[in-house]
């Protein structure tokens, strides 16, 4: 498993980041710093465009990183390769809003396939880690549901569940809560920090809900593609809303 130990697994200088060519080109990151140590839950807040997904993006090696310096478990994504950056990728867990889940396999299948990258691993020994995963996730009688027979909130404890199978030392997180009433968000997020804490993992989570900023370390506040040098207290966030 990809899980040697790295200090500061996100380290962020001086990036910045453009969409478009030409007389449409537009910077939407400028000037980002940001280290992230090892086991820190980061909230990253901000209104809307303000570059919050791009930043996460870039992190997860999901776009190429284009200025500046974006170290992740101490490789260079700054003008890497698109086989460098995919193999970037086997080291991250993902959690979106939308859950993602392949509606035509079973739960247990589609945790599975968050192992199945790690080819190391015979399958008997997969299947039983994706067992004991969705166990922990209080899914242990749903292993062979479909995605349709789950609630929302139980949809999204299988997208946590498949994003932590392989204990990723990173796992990226984009509004996981935003589709979900206010108890099961609170449980998906709980659920995280748990496993996170765990794992040892660390987790960078972007959100709008201020209901779930109190499981962070450290909240970051982004504004017009620019970090706010100063971190917020989580209450000074929700003032500010
Ligand atoms: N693929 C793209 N091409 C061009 N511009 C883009 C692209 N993706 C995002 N942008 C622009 O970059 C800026 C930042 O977008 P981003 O999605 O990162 O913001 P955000 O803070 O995540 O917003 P939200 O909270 O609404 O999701 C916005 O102005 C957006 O229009």
């Amino acid at each position: 498993m990809p899980n040697a130990p790295c200090p500061i697994p996100i380290s962020i200088k001086n990036l910045h980041h453009y969409f478009g060519h030409g007389k449409l080109r537009k910077q939407v990151l400028f000037n980002i710093n940001l280290e992230i140590n090892s086991g820190e839950i980061i909230i990253m807040t901000g209104p809307s465009g303000s570059g919050k997904t791009t930043l996460l993006t870039l992190v997860g090696g999901l776009r190429s990183a284009q200025a500046g310096s974006l170290r992740i478990l101490d490789r260079e994504l700054c003008g890497a390769s698109p086989r460098e950056l995919l193999a970037a990728r086997r080291h991250n867990g993902y959690i979106f809003q939308a859950h993602n889940l392949h509606g035509s396999l079973t739960v247990l299948q589609n945790v599975k396939m968050g192992l199945e990258l790690h080819q190391q691993i015979e399958l008997p020994e997969i299947l039983m880690r994706s067992a004991q995963i969705l166990e922990q996730v209080g899914l242990g009688h749903c292993l062979h549901y479909y995605p349709d027979q789950l609630s929302g909130g139980q949809k999204q404890r299988v997208a946590i569940a498949r994003a932590l199978v392989s204990h990723p030392p990173i796992v990226l997180a984009d509004e996981p809560t935003a589709a979900l009433d206010s108890q099961s968000g609170r449980d998906v997020v709980n659920l995280m920090q748990k496993l996170a804490k765990e794992q040892g993992c660390t987790i960078l989570m972007v959100t709008h809900d201020n209901r779930i900023l109190d499981i962070a370390d450290r909240i970051v506040h982004l504004e017009d593609g620019k970090l706010k040098p100063k971190i917020k207290t989580q209450q000074s966030i929700v003032n500010s809303q």
